[in-house]
């Protein structure tokens, strides 16, 4: 008998569709806490409702919240496994920081909805019973935070949400799924490689993003120094380009001891130090800025603002970031 438990936190999964109005939002109670009768004998589940929220509301602090109740669950009482129910607007960070934040080597698999639970074709119930079925699957230890969305499983490093509205919304554009469920079977076709993870004991450094264009200036830069920040992610042009007149508020943002990080606002490759003109990624790398492989903005943003919980030093940061 495997033993699950499932934590609810909101999101369209746990919302229901106003007929008459069309609005969606949460209600009194979560539409799937009575799903035993969907599930096979041989796995058992229990579910708690730790928040209730729309996932636009999810901050870091809840975030952490969740990871440390997810350690402390697993701490005193056996579970084969967790799935956490999340909206997913921001299901993608919240299931990266779990992925860095637990040392466990149990699954944990997030899902959502992309229709509410009385919406005519709703993908929650399925969505739910499929991450339940792969957190019961031995061959999902050691794997990280996956999501499991649209009968594909994802890691939580490269997952992203791609469309406002499709149930595949979910996909990974750089590698694809390592997996899939079926109506009775779940398949790993892939395995996942380098997993590291930082035990912090809070989430509180100031981490802005912000997107590169044509013609930018330094000036959003200065701002986002300006505001408080404790570090900066860039979603560069290409392979790791910004426009020249961003070169100086950068130099000076780093010079004041903020670590910047670099990913790309492509969708697929890495930043790489290949162009010498200014603002080219050797200029910024020779400037400091450090290198993302392969993350999206918004998984760099929350891999820093954990990295920072441990260090500020460049020289500790950037082999976190890969190089
Ligand atoms: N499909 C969803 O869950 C979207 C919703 N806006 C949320 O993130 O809570």
């Amino acid at each position: 008998m495997k033993t699950i438990l499932v934590i609810h936190t909101g999101g369209t999964i746990s919302m229901k569709e106003n007929k008459e109005t069309g609005e969606v939002n949460t209600g009194e109670q979560h539409p799937l806490q009575e799903i035993t009768s969907f599930l096979s004998g041989s796995t058992e589940v229990e579910d708690e409702i730790l928040f209730y929220l729309p996932s636009p509301h999810i901050r870091p602090d809840h975030m952490l919240e969740l990871g440390q109740f997810i350690h402390e669950k697993l701490a005193v009482q056996h579970y084969d496994g967790i799935v956490v129910t999340h909206g997913t607007d921001t299901l993608e960070e919240t299931a990266y920081f779990l992925d860095l934040f637990l040392q466990t080597r149990k699954p944990v698999i997030v899902t959502g909805a992309m229709r509410s639970s009385n919406e005519i074709g709703s993908d929650g119930l399925y969505n739910l019973l499929s991450a339940i079925k792969v957190a019961s699957c031995d061959e999902a230890q050691d794997k990280g935070v996956l999501v499991v969305m649209n009968d594909e499983i994802h890691t939580s490093r490269n997952v992203t949400k791609t469309s406002t509205s499709n149930v595949a919304t979910f996909q990974s554009p750089q590698y694809g799924p390592i997996g899939i469920t079926t109506k009775n079977d779940v398949f790993f076709h892939h395995k996942s490689t380098s997993h590291d993870s930082y035990p912090i004991q809070q989430l509180t450094k100031k981490v802005v993003l912000i997107k590169a264009y044509a013609g930018m200036d330094g000036s959003i830069i200065e701002a986002a120094r300006e505001s408080g920040a404790n570090g900066m992610v860039i979603e560069a042009l290409g392979q790791g380009n910004l426009p020249p007149e961003t070169v100086p508020a950068i130099k000076e943002t780093i010079q004041k001891g903020l670590p910047v990080v670099l990913v790309s606002r492509c969708y697929q490759g890495i930043v790489q130090d290949t162009y010498s003109y200014e603002g080219g990624g050797r200029n910024l790398r020779e400037l400091g800025v450090i290198f993302a492989n392969g993350l999206t903005g918004p998984k760099a943003r929350i891999k820093l603002m954990v990295a920072l919980e441990m260090t500020n030093n460049p020289l500790e940061l950037t082999p976190m970031f890969g190089y």
